[in-house]
């Protein structure tokens, strides 16, 4: 699909649409959606914006390419005025004091920012089930799941809700719903768009990045986004990314992928013959492929997992009704912690900070967290070693196609398990984007760190090769 930036700007311009009717529109859709996509409208304060963006464009005015935009916030970000519930109960009433540095790039390019979408609390899900607001439903197919933690962003995108949003990925939040709403979800390098402002889940592998329905459309929102921030140390300044640049095939020249991903009992027949389409295609092209060997599935997800529940029951700690949220008064202040905590909490995050608690207590870190940081280091020099011989490693999404709403919620073992796919290129903290192949899963595209525009290119390449 071609940009649907460049196409709304032009009509804005062209004065063939006022931004007023078009954020109308779409607060109407999002009101009205059944897939449970919204926690909360920014109604008035859009609609204010895209009064603005009209005054100018009547006094004839530039505008910018994002001036107008309406978009959507996945609610694990602070945006000022706002309610910010991660979708827990805990945080059902919380109310933003600040905004995210990435919003507010968003925000100063003249974005508009409709709609605070729906997500598994926390981040902790991959199906968009484990929330207070009603489990998101798919896109294409609504008796599926819309994915997660991401969901409901990549559901408001794939509906035509809004043009673009804003995901957050941890081990595969923003390309697994992608994935399975068949559109475009970039995680960039960790550290190219700041944390600051976004509810952390695990700080080593939480990613901010843009969903959408063309390459072109993920690349001017990652652009406006990216950026040394000093309110997040992580962070590190990259050129911009030019649009003719990512059109050409230049150093694109050899694909890998993991020999033991496409062979393993766990894929679905579809996605392995979709995959293998691909990888026939791109050979037809003259693209030399290379097969790589990679760590089994079970290694990366007990990796993934065992950092990411210690990051998160570090994280979540500080919510316990003292600064923040929904508190339950008990009999002493211990007990109002607990009774706060383990009301207000669902099933899936108390399970994660049992989990991490246990992972970073004495007598069991050295065994499991220390292990655990050991596995991420040898991942990240596979990473490396894998770069030396391709430019560009290519995976399924996910082992699975979505499944259907309850499914995953019956076994938690089995919902960590469809992460296989994800989970590595998160611990490498690698840029890799979701590609739609035209089914309920897509390709994930993978480059070296700090080569987000390399996986770009990619994207454009595969979008006229398969
Ligand atoms: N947050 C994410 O990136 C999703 C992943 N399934 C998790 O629960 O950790």
């Amino acid at each position: 699909m071609s940009s649907q930036i460049l196409k709304i700007h032009q009509q804005l311009v062209n004065k063939e649409i006022t931004c007023t009717d078009l954020v109308q529109e779409k607060l109407e859709l999002l009101s009205q959606n059944t897939h449970n996509t919204v926690n909360s409208l920014l109604s008035d304060k859009a609609l204010k914006l895209a009064a603005k963006v009209d005054k100018k464009i009547a006094k004839g005015e530039n505008i910018g390419l994002l001036e107008g935009i309406p978009f959507g916030i996945k609610d694990v970000y602070m945006v000022q005025g706002t309610t910010t519930t991660a979708s827990s109960n805990l945080l059902k009433n919380y109310k933003s004091a600040y905004t995210a540095t990435a919003i507010q790039k968003l925000l100063d390019a003249g974005a508009i920012p409709l709609v605070k979408e729906n997500c598994d609390s926390f981040g902790h899900g991959s199906s968009s089930e484990n929330t207070i607001f009603g489990a998101v439903k798919n896109a294409v197919n609504p008796e599926l799941v819309g994915g997660g933690s991401s969901g409901g962003s990549a559901v408001n995108v794939a509906k035509d809700y809004t043009v673009f949003s804003i995901g957050g990925d941890t081990g595969g939040s923003i390309r697994q719903p992608a994935g399975y709403n068949n559109i475009y979800g970039l995680k960039p390098t960790y550290g190219r768009i700041s944390r600051y402002g976004i509810m952390a889940y695990a700080s080593s592998t939480d990613c901010v990045g843009p969903i959408a329905k063309s390459v072109e459309d993920i690349r001017i929102v990652l652009n406006v986004m990216s950026g040394k921030d000093l309110k997040d140390q992580t962070t590190y300044a990259s050129a911009e990314i030019d649009a003719d640049t990512i059109k050409t095939s230049e150093g694109i020249k050899t694909v890998g992928y993991f020999k033991n991903f496409i062979e393993s009992d766990a894929i679905s027949p579809e996605i392995k013959a979709d995959f293998l389409s691909a990888i026939e295609k791109i050979k037809a092209k003259g693209i030399e492929v290379k097969t790589l060997d990679f760590f089994e599935s079970n290694t990366l997800v007990s990796t993934y997992y065992t950092l990411a529940m210690a990051e998160t029951a570090s994280n979540l700690s500080r919510l316990d009704g003292t600064n923040y949220g929904n508190r339950i008064e008990a009999e002493n202040l211990k007990e109002t912690y607990a009774v706060t905590r383990s009301e207000n909490f669902s099933e899936e995050t108390k399970r994660r900070i049992v989990g991490g608690n246990q992972v970073l207590s004495q007598g069991f870190s050295d065994a499991i967290y220390l292990k655990g940081l050991a596995l991420r280091d040898a991942i990240a020099n596979n990473f490396e070693d894998d770069f030396k011989k391709v430019d560009i490693i290519l995976s399924p999404v996910t082992p699975n196609t979505p499944p259907k709403i309850g499914d995953s919620l019956k076994d938690p073992h089995a919902m960590y398990l469809s992460d296989a796919y994800t989970v590595g290129f998160s611990l490498g903290q690698l840029p890799t984007l979701t590609v739609p192949q035209g089914t309920e899963t897509g390709l994930q595209i993978t480059a070296a760190k700090q080569n987000d525009e390399l996986v770009l290119k990619f994207a454009n390449f595969l979008k006229d090769t398969i």
